[in-house]
């Protein structure tokens, strides 16, 4: 059976309280921290850096998904390795060389993987499959979170599920963008183990309350 991953996006969480935030979610059932970072420039928005990833290191025992929105994306890389990132990943369309970007993250000691947003083609994948650990499939334009999840996306994890498949290779096949409860099992369906979700579980009081709805339906995915 598959192991499904609950990552929760702290873009939607209370920065004032952030240490508390994460230590909240993580005892509420989180896998993954997913760390969202945007430069104002790649995407229109401006979020957290390195300086806050080493804040919260300290705060939690699970791994931190660093979710890169900036270009250019290399220089940055060593800094968020140092500050306690376990995975990296980029937007290829941000980096002017993916495979060395890849191998950059791989040499700091993190995992690496890239990120295709609604309109991006897969083919960046083709010659680097060796190097990738995780595939991030946006279901949304990257930038915000709060946005409705755009069902297109499904046809992409279908794809990117068939392309971990025949590599044979341990690969997480993430899912980022809009995931709520009535919408994880469709992506877990189509192939995602690994469920990025922000605005679902901190807007609301209960965070376990949410987590647990996900796990539910999770449960009934027949793979
Ligand atoms: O990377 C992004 C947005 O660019 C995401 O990680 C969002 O932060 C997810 O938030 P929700 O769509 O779940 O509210
Ligand atoms: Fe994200």
């Amino acid at each position: 059976m598959t192991t499904f991953r609950i990552a929760p996006s702290i873009l939607s969480a209370d920065f004032a309280r952030l240490g508390e935030e994460v230590r909240n979610v993580v005892a509420a059932g989180a896998d993954i921290i997913h760390f969202d970072v945007m430069d104002n420039h790649y995407v229109p928005n401006l979020t957290i850096g390195p300086l806050v990833c080493h804040a919260i290191r300290p705060h939690v025992q699970v791994p931190i998904d660093v979710h890169l929105m900036v270009k250019p994306v290399d220089r940055i890389i060593p800094d968020f390795a140092k500050a306690g990132a376990n995975i990296i990943t980029f937007h290829p369309e941000a980096s002017e060389h993916i495979d060395r970007t890849l191998q950059l993250i791989r040499d700091s000691g993190c995992k690496a993987g890239l990120v295709f947003n609604p309109g991006t083609p897969m083919h960046y994948l083709d010659y680097v499959m060796d190097k990738i650990d995780m595939i991030l499939i946006m279901s949304v334009n990257p930038g915000f979170g709060g946005q409705s999840f755009i069902a297109e996306a499904l046809k992409k994890i279908t794809i990117a599920r068939r392309m971990i498949d025949e590599s044979g290779r341990d690969i997480l096949l993430e899912v980022d963008g809009g995931i709520k409860v009535d919408n994880i099992r469709a992506a877990a369906e189509a192939g995602a183990d690994t469920f990025v979700a922000g605005s679902a579980i901190f807007s609301q009081p209960d965070y376990k309350e949410v987590i647990d709805a996900m796990r539910a339906e999770l449960a009934k995915v027949g793979r």
